[in-house]
């Protein structure tokens, strides 16, 4: 693995009340003291709204869900990246299945994530636009396929050349990248499948978000690394 020999865990916290508000400043400090006892990195992905106020009160690494390409002016409804920045993001995820974006407009936020010093993790949906996001050179590529999202069934243990074959495509492309799985995952089973297919962490919602106690669900989730 070449920027971070350690796995990450990147936690999406979508739009599920269990993760909003005042619940998405309780799931992060639970993030917080799960990264800290287990010494794995996790990220948190919260609502553009909860960014500022979890940015103030924990110090995880937060990441915006959404970032659209566009410059400071008349846009409104839009998520400017100079915002989220202020607000404390050090990096978004873009193109999320539930959040879909062109190509061409991947190509621009990644840019802009690039000259704004921040990370982007492109989200892709299969092996082939996995590849093809790879073009661009993001920090992360997140495979998901959609059909899986929330089902609680494991991309890696249900569709293993899935991950294995989008490490293989993107590293071929550019190596520096480094590869997330993601959907369905919830356990140290599920993760420990991902990383020895080869991917270098997760990216994961409801498996920790509806747990009854999330900071132990995420220590669980790393305990077979
Ligand atoms: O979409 C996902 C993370 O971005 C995966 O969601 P689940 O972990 O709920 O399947």
């Amino acid at each position: 693995m070449s920027k971070n020999s350690k796995p990450i865990v990147i936690l999406n916290y979508k739009t599920y009340l269990e993760s909003s508000g005042l619940n998405a400043l309780k799931l992060s400090q639970a993030l917080e003291s799960a990264a800290e006892e287990s010494g794995i990195e996790m990220i948190g992905a919260p609502q553009a709204a909860d960014l500022y106020r979890i940015h103030q009160e924990t110090s995880i690494p937060i990441f915006a869900q959404n970032i659209d390409p566009i410059s400071p002016g008349g846009h409104t409804g839009h998520d400017l990246i100079d915002t989220l920045i202020e607000a404390g993001v050090s990096g978004s995820l873009i193109n999320h299945s539930e959040k879909r974006m062109k190509l061409a407009d991947i190509d621009e936020v990644v840019k802009l994530t690039k000259e704004n010093n921040i990370l982007s993790c492109v989200c892709t949906n299969n092996i082939e636009t996995s590849k093809a996001v790879a073009t661009l050179s993001p920090d992360y590529v997140a495979v998901e396929p959609p059909e899986l999202i929330g089902t609680g069934i494991p991309v890696s243990q249900a569709q293993p050349e899935v991950v294995e074959d989008t490490v293989k495509g993107v590293k071929e492309i550019d190596s520096s990248i480094k590869v997330l799985c993601g959907a369905g995952i919830s356990n140290g089973d599920d993760m420990k499948a991902a990383i020895d297919l080869g991917a270098e962490g997760v990216l994961l919602a409801s498996g920790i978000i509806k747990a009854e106690n999330p900071k132990d669900a995420l220590l669980e989730l790393v305990s077979k690394l």
